[in-house]
């Protein structure tokens, strides 16, 4: 049965590019001191790519083969401390290709959801390392609808109307977003909750990396949770953080039946969302 609140917790963490074994172990640790608080959450969040970072020129040989290990550790942490887990994402290797992937693990450690980061971005060479996913990332945990998306998939406003036709209430965003950034970051999680009116769950890292042209980038945390009008129940500024709110489940159907966006829809005028059917200039 659905339950009336959940606590969430969202680990905004630094991550060293390129050293799996260190953010296995930093992972490991940060999960261990979450569930060691006397309010314990019911759902833990990671961010984006956090085995690897960036090391786009050596993730072959850094991805997880197969996510093997990444499903032995959060899988094995989500069975002993009884927790959902949004796996953020890792660098899985499957044959010769690479996917920026999210595992969701359910409180008895089994996997219910995987998605592969479905729009690469091409500002950070994704697009030459990465291979897209063709699926979208809704699942169930706790007979709660939730929805994942990657980083860059958050400048797509159909893939989140898409995933809250498909009846989500609450939406994970796990990410790397960068300076100088933030504004975009603040601005397209508020207004996707609010046209959305769904809950936000943005996992963004902390610190910063050196690409593969030597150049430094830093990432500004910022992570957030945000209720279905887009207000702010939870916030952190450029530091590690654990960001933990509680939730009113019943929330997200409240506020659509009070401003009922999803019934005032004009589908016949502007399409249905789902296949590309716009007109670009030749
Ligand atoms: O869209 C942006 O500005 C940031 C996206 C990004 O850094 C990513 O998808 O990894």
């Amino acid at each position: 049965m659905k339950p009336e609140q959940w606590k969430i917790c969202a680990i905004q963490m630094d991550i060293a590019i390129g050293e799996p074994d260190r953010n296995r172990m930093q992972v490991l640790n940060k999960i261990r001191a979450v569930m060691e608080q006397e309010d314990k959450p019911d759902v833990i969040v990671l961010p984006e790519m956090w085995n690897t970072g960036y090391a786009l020129e050596r993730i072959h040989e850094l991805a997880d083969e197969q996510g093997e290990q990444t499903i032995q550790m959060l899988s094995a942490l989500a069975a002993q401390y009884q927790v959902n887990i949004v796996g953020g994402s890792v660098a899985v290797r499957e044959q010769d290709r690479i996917y920026n992937r999210v595992y969701v693990l359910n409180r008895q450690g089994q996997i219910v959801k995987m998605y592969d980061k479905t729009h690469l971005f091409r500002l950070m060479d994704e697009h030459h390392y990465l291979t897209a996913g063709e699926a979208l990332g809704q699942f169930t945990l706790d007979g709660v609808s939730c929805g994942v998306i990657i980083c860059y998939d958050l400048r797509f406003p159909e893939l989140t109307r898409t995933l809250a036709l498909q009846g989500v209430e609450v939406l994970f965003v796990p990410a790397q977003w960068p300076h100088p950034r933030l504004h975009h970051w603040q601005t397209l999680l508020t207004a996707r909750s609010i046209e959305n009116q769904m809950y936000m769950v943005a996992c963004n890292r902390v610190g910063s990396s050196k690409g593969a042209d030597g150049k430094e980038t830093s990432f500004f945390g910022s992570s957030v949770i945000l209720d279905p009008w887009g207000e702010t129940l939870a916030g952190a500024g450029e530091e590690e953080a654990f960001v933990q709110a509680h939730i009113q489940l019943s929330l997200v159907e409240e506020v659509r039946g009070r401003i009922p966006v999803f019934e005032d829809r004009r589908e016949t005028l502007y399409g249905a969302v789902g296949p590309n059917t716009a007109v670009l200039p030749s």
